[in-house]
């Protein structure tokens, strides 16, 4: 079974995503390309990224009418991502039609509470009770409207993999031990994620900022 590690290559510079791809491609089991890489690279970027052979996970976190983000999707299709996001805050019409505009074998996985946002953060835009009701709820609204899984914290993925066994639950957020949080707050371990039912786990500056990038890849893969 391929690794359920995924490296989040966050950077605008394409050569420098290519080299840690390059060098950590044996330890992980897909690529995450998000907004800092896509602004700067678009699609020929991510088309040279799938060069590499490893998935594709698009992460341009969608969040707009459900118009709007259909026809982005659609725009995309040629790219046929392994997985893309969107936000499920966007609404059970958004994501209905985020996935009707999707290619067949793409996953489309929802953001529930962003793995940088506190409960105290949650109050400051006017949203009570904690990360884990509001994960919650999410969930049930993004299985509701048909798309494959969400992504949460590893903190709310065990009740999230209860209430919804055919999910696909993607975590990230996750630090080693003794991994700076940086401005991650709902942080868990690769191995609590995985044990508390991460379909995929996603690393970004544990690896990428990491000295020996491929060595602390392979740290991290021992852990699963
Ligand atoms: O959708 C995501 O991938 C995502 C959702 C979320 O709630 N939190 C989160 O950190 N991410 C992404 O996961 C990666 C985490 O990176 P590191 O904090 O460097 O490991 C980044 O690329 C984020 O954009």
């Amino acid at each position: 079974m391929s690794s359920r590690l995924y490296v989040a290559l966050d950077t605008p510079d394409l050569a420098r995503a290519r080299s840690i791809a390059h060098r950590v491609h044996n330890h992980v089991g897909g690529i995450k390309l998000g907004l800092e890489f896509f602004m700067a690279n678009g699609r020929a970027g991510v088309r040279e990224m799938a060069e590499i052979g490893l998935p594709i996970f698009l992460d341009l976190k969608f969040h707009d009418i459900p118009n709007t983000v259909a026809k982005a999707i659609q725009a995309l299709r040629p790219l046929e991502p392994a997985i893309l996001t969107i936000h499920a805050a966007g609404g059970r019409a958004m994501m209905e039609d985020a996935k009707a505009a999707a290619p067949t074998g793409t996953k489309v996985v929802a953001v529930t509470v962003l793995t940088s946002l506190d409960g105290s953060d949650l109050g400051s835009i006017g949203l009570s009770g904690d990360p884990h009701e509001h994960v919650e709820r999410l969930a049930d609204l993004a299985r509701s409207a048909g798309i494959d899984g969400i992504v949460c914290s590893g903190a709310e993925v065990k009740a999230a993999h209860r209430a919804w066994p055919q999910g696909f639950f993607v975590v990230p957020g996750v630090r080693p031990a003794d991994g700076a949080a940086g401005d991650q707050k709902r942080v868990v371990t690769p191995r609590a994620a995985l044990d508390a039912g991460a379909s995929i786990l996603v690393v970004g500056r544990p690896i990428t900022q990491a000295e020996d990038p491929d060595q602390a890849a392979r740290a991290i893969e021992a852990t699963l």
